[in-house]
């Protein structure tokens, strides 16, 4: 069984079956596994895992089993679910003769290779009493026929295009270090000359000379260090912005659905990741390049002195380097756990800031910590691990090193003692052997920095690999367009057979079979009972999820058809989680609007009613808000929203539960208003409250993501169906 790591939190369902389909000889790239599962905001689910594993051709069968059933051996390797929030691979079962008992041996994709007891197994893997949940996958017949999509993996091409604009001052750095090379080249003949010259002959003047020169030849290296250092932090942050840049612009293009499978860790740790990449961009490349040029100079010069000697070293040197290459594939593996550990940290860490109120409102302190604990001991545990693997990997690296050099220092003093070369020679012999370490070293530091900037690219490349929102080809819709586009019987946005899941084809429907037809330039209202799929349907209309099966056309145009960026400049909406920026005011209303327009900032704060909370602010509607400034209530966030909405005056408007923190002076107020600026446009209105959905021209009720109701207030009402038994409270209120 080949391992293969989880890339993140959520992905440790597609690397299960990756291990798999490898086991059977295919070779399936996880970003590929991960989009058939499906993902969703809890990561992968057992049927979205039989649907990727179906769809490459394996044959599914989950159940709850008992311990017997997976011992035998026929029916693996299968996917376990584990401690319930987690999947692996048992790929093979052994008895133990000594202890006379099963080794289950598991392949964990979040940790490794692991052989557990039956009682460990059971431990994390049972459900219930003596069942646990398996997932048995079979190749079917046409799992050799499919044939695994091509991964599409980042080259150093896509990294080096980086480097091209810091031509001039790589070119410094080049020279820089090459003359550093040619002078401690000038080193070992010095020394060969203080000896041989200087003291044989017992020539105070010339042991002088050649200190001076060692002097100078120390100072001018010391300054081309310095402009070196510098000049590599230039390249390097200028690089490191270049590449952080993209990845974020990157990140704004991809559709909502990559961010409900991701957490946030995932992204800062990538993130961070990039530092990698700029360092072996920068400093490891070059100097190792200057470190195999220095080495084969000096390999040159030890030629010159003793070709036994360069053979010693070369062979020597080789076994180093496999020794170190031997441990790359377990370093890999280790980093992939490291990221893991340091993104799940940083998840935690965001979760307790961000929650610190509910934290403290339910005594979860404790508990809260208890978990951030749990989480530092498993990164403790994958630290010591990574510390250890280095440490093999240098302690033997060195051993063979210095065995190589005591190997060569013998080896000289043999030819000095043969009277073959002079003491001087060897003395010189010995300074480049260890000016050699250095570089040699260097080269281990290199392949570690290569292999952490390969993985670093990897994570990278999974992200510049998705697929952006927006498709060459799609009609960009400007306001003419819209206005002259027609529609074979009445303007607006019509909606057919429209169904949708969230997590692939076999996960509930949360819309099905919608029929529905949004008149141009009047009010829609969608009310229904919570979880009924209101704030669903409005995100597909606003081009966040593709639906399932169906069409929504404006107007003549159909929605799929459109570039989601130019349909939503045409679309204003409050979204129920709108978002507060940490800005001024002013900037939370305008948004991306460089100029601002006063005429429609003061009427975006007018009809949101927001002109008094403003102007008893001292720096007005120049006050900073969100995470780095003044608190806002409930109702002031839910007004600056719908200032944003307005100030952004769309043809469509799109209003999740707008108004529901609002009193209900404020809220009478704000509709008023809102009900002259809504005039001649197109909204879709959602909400609970009976007072902003009654005068709408239409209200459709949804109930289990069926529309059950449509047509006006008081035809519902007197219908006494669903509509009246969602407002009924409402309306003996009201009377
Ligand atoms: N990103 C998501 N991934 C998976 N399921 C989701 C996601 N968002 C919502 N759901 C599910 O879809 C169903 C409908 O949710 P939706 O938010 O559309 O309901 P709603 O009618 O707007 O509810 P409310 O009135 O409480 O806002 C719910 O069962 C919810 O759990």
């Amino acid at each position: 069984m080949k391992f293969i790591a989880q890339h993140d939190q959520m992905d440790c369902g597609p690397a299960c079956i990756a291990m798999i389909a490898m086991y059977y000889k295919k070779k399936y790239p996880l970003g590929y596994l991960r989009e058939n599962c499906f993902l969703g905001k809890d990561g992968v689910s057992l049927l979205g895992i039989s649907i990727a594993s179906e769809k490459i051709g394996f044959d599914t069968f989950s159940a709850k089993v008992a311990i017997e059933e997976i011992s035998n051996k026929k029916n693996l390797p299968c996917i376990l679910h584990w401690n319930q929030n987690h999947f692996v691979v048992l790929y093979d079962v052994k008895y133990d003769f000594f202890s006379k008992k099963n080794v289950y041996k598991i392949a964990d994709p979040g940790y490794g290779f692991i052989k557990l007891t039956a009682e460990q197994l059971e431990k994390s893997w049972l459900s219930d009493n003596d069942t646990g949940v398996a997932l048995f996958l079979k190749p079917g017949d046409q799992f050799l026929d499919i044939k695994p999509p091509k991964e599409e993996k980042k080259n150093f091409q896509f990294i080096f295009h980086y480097l091209r604009p810091y031509k001039s001052e790589f070119f410094q750095l080049f020279i820089g270090l090459l003359g550093g090379s040619l002078l401690t080249l000038i080193f070992p003949f010095l020394t060969q000359a203080l000896i041989d010259e200087g003291i044989g002959n017992q020539s105070l003047r010339i042991v002088y000379i050649i200190l001076l020169a060692q002097i100078f030849l120390f100072l001018g290296n010391s300054v081309i260090e310095i402009i070196r250092n510098w000049i590599t932090l230039y390249i390097g942050a200028r690089i490191n912005i270049s590449i952080i840049s993209d990845f974020l612009r990157k990140l704004m293009k991809l559709p909502i659905k990559f961010f409900d499978a991701k957490m946030i860790g995932d992204f800062t740790q990538r993130i961070a990741d990039h530092e990698r990449i700029e360092a072996f961009l920068t400093s490891q490349s070059l100097f190792t390049l200057f470190s195999l040029i220095n080495v084969s100079v000096f390999f040159i010069v030890l030629a010159y002195y003793d070709l036994m000697i360069v053979m010693v070293y070369l062979i020597f040197t080789i076994l180093a380097i496999i020794w170190v290459l031997f441990f790359l594939n377990k370093r890999k593996i280790l980093d992939y756990q490291s990221f893991q550990r340091r993104a799940e940290h940083q998840d935690s860490i965001y979760e307790l800031i961000n929650g610190m109120q509910e934290i403290k409102l339910n005594n979860f302190e404790r508990f809260k910590n208890n978990a951030w604990e749990g989480i530092q001991i498993k990164l403790f545990q994958v630290n010591q691990r990574i510390l250890q693997v280095n440490q093999y990997q240098s302690v033997g690296f060195n051993f063979i090193n210095h065995l190589k050099n005591i190997l060569v220092t013998f080896i000289a003093a043999n030819e000095v003692i043969k009277g073959n070369i002079s003491l001087g020679a060897m003395l010189s012999i010995s300074y480049i052997i260890g000016q050699m370490n250095s570089p040699i070293n260097q080269l281990t530091n290199f392949f570690r920095s290569f292999q952490d900037a390969r993985i670093s690219m990897d994570r990278l490349g999974e992200v510049h690999s998705q697929n952006e929102e927006e498709i060459q080809g799609q009609i960009i819709l400007d306001g003419q367009k819209i206005d002259q586009s027609e529609n074979h019987g009445s303007r607006g946005i019509r909606i057919h057979d429209l169904s949708f899941q969230y997590e692939g084809p076999k996960s509930p429907y949360i819309l099905k079979d919608i029929s529905l037809f949004i008149p141009e330039g009047k009010i829609t209202a969608i009310v229904g009972a919570s979880g009924s799929g209101k704030t669903t349907l409005m995100k597909i209309l606003l081009k966040f999820y593709p639906p399932a099966s169906g069409e929504i056309s404006v107007n003549e145009f159909l929605l799929n058809e459109m570039s989601s960026r130019s349909w939503r400049k045409h679309c204003g909406a409050v979204m129920q989680d709108g978002f507060i920026f940490s800005d001024t005011i002013e900037r939370n209303i305008v948004t991306g609007d460089e100029n601002v327009n006063d005429k429609k900032l003061r009427k975006a704060i007018e009809t949101a009613n927001l002109s008094e909370f403003i102007e008893r602010l001292p720096l007005g509607i120049k006050t900073k808000i969100g995470a780095a400034g003044n608190g806002i209530s409930g109702g002031q966030k839910q007004r600056i929203l719908i200032a944003r909405a307005v100030y952004k005056n769309p043809k469509y408007l799109f209003f999740d539960e707008a108004t529901s923190a609002l009193d209900a002076d404020n809220e009478k107020l704000i509709m008023e208003k809102l009900d002259e600026f809504l005039k001649g446009k197109t909204s879709v209105i959602i909400a609970h409250r009976l007072s902003t959905v009654k005068n709408a021209h239409q209200i459709i009720v949804l109930k289990n993501g069926n529309i059950v109701e449509c047509g006006n207030h008081s035809s519902l009402v007197s219908n006494k169906g669903d509509y009246f038994h969602l407002v009924k409270n409402q309306l003996e209120l009201g009377n």
